[in-house]
């Protein structure tokens, strides 16, 4: 079914060669945007699973100072705080994190005028050459969560605003990237590993995006890299 719709299937044996492979792809999405257009522009996922591919990742020699970064969402909260994505980011891409362009999404006012700063400086950014999607158990993916009011709206690819203020499922204030920017990127890739997660998938194939807000990008131009062994 996945085939059906266009999506990509990259499925590895080991989560060293699934981090590997991500990190691979990533960088020849980059090499190629910065060669066509003298610029990458990249959107990387926060949790726990990305670990092993950041540092991949920041083995890569490229013109990182030709590259910008921001993040799919972010716990609202700032970068010292354990939870924090962008803490994420810059201590595992440590080697390259300084010398690239850097656009937060937490900006420290609130919420909601954070999503506006940051929509408005993502503006220049669009699209994007390659965002990183992740997923979580219930479906989620950036972090647009299933049965928030607004969830329908921001899934949309013509979504008002690039970046909106959402809640978590435990109600914590989180930024996202909405469909506008992630819908339009050039390259688009979900990372999965495990057996709980792949049936999450196969679920979402017939599940509503309100209620799985993953189903909303399951079609062309997706590629999905997934490992059946969780790390
Ligand atoms: O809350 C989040 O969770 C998802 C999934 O995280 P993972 O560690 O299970 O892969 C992640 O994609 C998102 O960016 C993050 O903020």
């Amino acid at each position: 079914m996945l085939r059906e719709r266009g999506v990509a299937w990259v499925e590895t044996a080991s989560p060293a060669a699934h981090a590997q492979g991500l990190a691979e792809t990533v960088a020849a999405a980059l090499r190629e945007a910065l060669a066509s257009r003298g610029e990458a522009r990249l959107a990387l996922s926060g949790g726990r699973s990305p670990i092993p591919f950041l540092q991949a990742l920041a083995c890569h020699v490229l013109d990182w100072e030709q590259v910008k970064l921001t993040l799919v969402d972010e716990r609202w909260v700032s970068s010292d705080q354990p939870e924090s994505n962008e803490r994420l980011l810059r201590r595992h891409l440590q080697p390259v994190f300084d010398r690239l362009h850097w656009q937060p999404l937490y900006q420290g006012a609130s919420p909601a005028q954070d999503a506006v700063t940051a929509g408005a400086a993502l503006l220049k950014w669009q699209p994007l050459d390659v965002v990183v999607l992740g997923m979580g158990l219930d479906g989620h993916t950036a972090s647009l969560f299933p049965g928030q009011p607004q969830v329908s709206q921001w899934l949309q690819p013509g979504a008002g605003a690039l970046c909106a203020a959402t809640l978590a499922a435990d109600a914590s204030p989180r930024l996202t990237l909405t469909g506008r920017a992630l819908h339009s990127a050039r390259r688009q890739l979900l990372a999965i590993s495990g057996e709980q997660k792949l049936q999450v998938l196969i679920g979402a194939l017939e599940r509503a995006p309100a209620d799985c807000p993953i189903a909303a990008f399951l079609r062309a131009p997706l590629e999905i890299h997934y490992c059946p062994d969780q790390a």
